[in-house]
Formats: structure tokens, sequence, C-alpha cells
């Protein structure tokens, strides 16, 4: 068994929103896929009104097939401080053509403003390891986990692009999607995450540097976060660029087009492109832009968002533990 689903980019990349059904009849929700958790959770009626607001809500007394968990509730907090929380039911969801019947679906209760704020977001669908699923007395697993079994390859693979749909495909690698070679590295799922170590980097067409970069591939982040002497060197080689506390980042001219930068995939490289470093602009003159690589200070790791993920066509190999990263 195999599928594939289209995942389309928010204002500026920020997220990338996939549509899913939960539910008899089915209840379509459109929700960000990410790799960096593993909790499913969707706007419900469950929740404040005041706390919705465009969302579309998952209603499991419309639902024939819903049971609730009894007892059972789920909290998350994300990295970027947004939270949420609620309750559990188990339900049939659909992505593309493939369906688990009994799939956790977590119901919620309360938001944060982020996600309030959010009106295109109805949720998101954890593809990390169930390992860090959040439902309590009993984690719950994820979509992943409960279709992988029957999946032709025990993977995923995520192809994000820069303004323009892309996809999520599970269970099979399409060679049409990608160019050249895809370099493969080892996943260390320990703390539940996509967890690998770049070997280094580079500036522009400058020399490749050794340094090991450890992090996680979260389809759920935006930006690309590194350590802090690695987002100075790159910085360093465009004129004007520096960090502005107000804005919580590296500023710089919107033109001309900063250098690209290069990350080390074992023995591969992947290149993010100078135009896409360019995040998004600070100013209506549109002068100054914010950039799509910032540090990593505080987090414990970097993390390998949506600015490095939509470069590429990405596999996630649960069967193998390893990420495939190639050109496209
Ligand atoms: N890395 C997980 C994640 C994903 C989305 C969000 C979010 C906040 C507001 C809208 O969306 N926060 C965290």
């Amino acid at each position: 068994d195999f599928g594939s689903v289209s995942t389309d980019p928010e204002k500026h990349d920020v997220e990338y929103l996939t549509p899913i059904s939960i539910g008899t009849p089915p209840q379509d929700l459109i929700v960000d896929f990410d790799t960096g958790s593993s909790d499913l959770w969707v706007f419900s009626t469950e929740m404040a009104a005041s706390d919705i607001k465009g969302q579309t809500v998952y209603d499991p007394s419309n639902s024939s097939t819903s049971q609730i968990l009894q007892g059972s509730t789920w909290e998350i907090t994300y990295g970027d401080g947004s939270s949420s929380s609620g309750d559990v039911y188990i339900d049939t969801v659909t992505i593309g053509n493939l369906t688990v019947p009994n799939q956790a679906v977590e119901a919620a209760k309360k938001v944060s403003s982020e996600f309030t704020e959010d009106p295109n977001n109805d949720g998101l669908l954890g593809l990390g390891f169930t390992s860090i699923n959040t439902v309590q007395p009993t984690p719950q697993n994820t979509f992943f986990d409960n279709i992988k079994e029957s999946l032709d390859a025990r993977l995923f693979t995520a192809d994000l692009k820069h303004g323009a749909p892309g996809s999520y495909n599970f269970g099979y690698i399409d060679p049409a999607a990608y160019i050249g070679n895809i370099s493969w590295t080892p996943v260390d799922n320990s703390q539940g995450f996509w967890g690998f170590t770049s070997p280094g980097y580079a500036v522009g067409t400058g020399a490749f540097r050794n340094h090991s970069m450890t992090g996680i591939a979260d389809t759920g982040t935006t930006l690309l976060l590194l350590p802090k002497s690695v987002v100075s060197a790159y910085y360093k080689e465009i004129q004007g660029a520096e960090y502005d506390s107000d804005q919580g980042g590296y500023v710089f001219p919107c033109s001309p087009t900063p250098p690209d930068f290069v990350f080390g995939v074992n023995n591969g490289i992947v290149t993010v492109p100078g135009d896409m470093v360019s995040y998004a602009p600070v100013d209506t003159a549109n002068q100054n832009c914010f950039g799509g690589i910032q540090r990593d200070t505080g987090i414990g790791f970097s993390i390998f968002g949506d600015v490095a993920l939509k470069t590429s066509f990405v596999v996630f190999d649960a069967g193998g533990l390893q990420l495939g990263w190639a050109a496209k």
C-alpha cells in the first residue's frame, strides 16, 4: 500500500498545510504535518467559541465511528511557545487514499493565541516518533506508526516547495521527484525526533568547513536554526547584515541576493539558495529582510526546518532509521 497528499505553503512558507479527513461521514480539516512532534490534535467543538477564529473544527458527536478514549487527556507546548490541550477520541482518519480506522484524534479544548490567530490551520499531525506523544495515561500511536506496517516501505517523503504546492508521500520513493543521488544519514530517534548530525557547512562558493551540527529534520519549524558560530560566519559575508534584538534575529538588506548556504549530509551536500535565505521583509519599504537562517540558542540542538527542507526531497525512513536528502 502507498499514498500521496498535496501540501501547500502559507504566506512566506511560514507553514505547510495538508488536508485530512476524520470520522464518518468524513469531516475535512487542513492541518500542519509536523515531523518535530507526535500528537495528532485538531480544533474541536469542545473549545470555547472565543478561541476559534475561522478554523474548521472536528465534531466527534457528528461522527458515527468516534469513540471517546475514556480518561485520556493530552497537553503540548511547542518550541515557539504555542500550546494546546484536550481529550482524546478514536476515529477513522484518511490521508490521501490511506485510512487508519482506529486513529487517536486529540480534540482540543484549549489552544494558545498563536493557533487562534492562525485561521487556516485546523491542527497538527505529528510525524515524529510515538515515544513523545503526550496522551496520558497511555501514549497513542501517530498516523504513520499505525499505517507503516501496511506500507510497501516503512517510510514517508516530504517534498516541500518555495511558494508552490508540494507533497507528502507514504510508502514509496518517487524517482521523478528528485535528481542525482539521495544522501543517506543515520537517524538518532532517542529523543523522539528525526535526529541527525551534519558534518559541516560552506558559505557561498567558499571552502567546506568541518563543523558537526546535531539537529532534527522538522517540517513544523519555519526556519533553519543553527549554532551561533555557524550563523555569524554566514552573515559575516553579507554587507550590512546585523543581529537585530528588536526583530529577534539577523536582518540584512533584501538586495543583493545573499550567498548560498551549504550543509553536509554524510558525504553529500544540501544547498540553500541565497534567494531562499531572505525569509521576509521586515519593513514596508522592503529594504531589510529577516534571515531564514537564525541561531539555535537555548534549544539544545539545531533545527533543520522548512528553509532547509524546501530545497530538497527528503526521505524519512523509519524502516532503515535513516534520513535521505536529494536535490530536485
Ligand atoms: N513545531 C510545531 C509547531 C507547529 C505550528 C505551530 C503554530 C503556532 C501557531 C500556528 O502554528 N507551532 C508549533
